[in-house]
């Protein structure tokens, strides 16, 4: 047996920016990342929850049924204050379906540029949920807060990155390089609070 293979374990997600950012969180600690990406055959999970966790809930758990192992996912989005916490759980699909980052950008920033002279206020928001076919799930959840830009800036991240400013930063979460994203932010804050409650739930499941 080889013990130098690392761990692994599944992230529920069909999104390519979130398993960049779950691989930078988790490689440091001894982990090798899988996604939904990697087992092409598995239909989408539709996610017809009113709540993050809700989802979040239901990504983790049916994916976990389904290949019965240990999963995790996350269910994420941006809430702005100045629209009512919107688009916050329909955040992929604000402008459309086709979940296009560029559509939901020009949204926002239309919404926002309708109000006169409106707070800039936004947080990101993650809920995390692991799941195992014979345990109840944990739950939890992070955040950062921001504000939204005038116009997109930065190359890096995906989703809203170019549009949420760190003012203490005095840079978008696009103009930050991985690592430092996943040092702040609401996926990173997450991600700690899970590890205050995961150590036996999660040494004796993944392998
Ligand atoms: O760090 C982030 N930086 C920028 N944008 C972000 C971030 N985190 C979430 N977001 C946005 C992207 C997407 O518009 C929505 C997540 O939607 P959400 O349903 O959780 O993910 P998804 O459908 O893209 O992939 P999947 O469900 O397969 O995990 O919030
Ligand atoms: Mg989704």
């Amino acid at each position: 047996m080889n013990t130098e293979e690392p761990k692994r374990i599944l992230i529920a997600t069909k999104n390519p920016g979130k398993a960049k950012d779950f691989s930078l969180l988790f490689e440091p600690k001894g982990y090798q990342v899988m996604t939904l990406l990697d087992y092409p055959e598995i239909e989408d999970v539709e996610e017809t929850g009113y709540t993050f966790e809700a989802n979040a809930r239901k990504k983790a758990e049916t994916i976990a049924n389904r290949l019965h192992m240990t999963v995790l996912a996350d269910d994420s989005g941006i809430c702005i204050d100045a629209l009512d916490g919107q688009p916050g759980v329909v955040s992929a699909r604000f402008a459309g379906a086709d979940k296009s980052d560029a559509a939901n950008n020009a949204k926002v920033l239309s919404m926002l540029g309708a109000l006169d002279n409106p707070s800039r206020k936004a947080h990101f928001h993650c809920t995390l949920v692991l799941a195992h076919p014979e345990r109840e799930s944990l739950v939890v959840e992070g955040d950062i807060e921001g504000e939204i830009a005038k116009f997109p800036q930065g190359e890096n991240g995906f989703g809203y990155d170019p549009l949420f400013f760190i003012p203490s930063l005095n840079k978008t979460m696009a103009e930050l390089t991985g690592l430092e994203k996943n040092t702040i932010s609401h996926r990173a804050m997450a991600l700690k609070n899970l590890e205050k409650v995961w150590t036996e739930w999660l040494e004796k499941e993944v392998e």
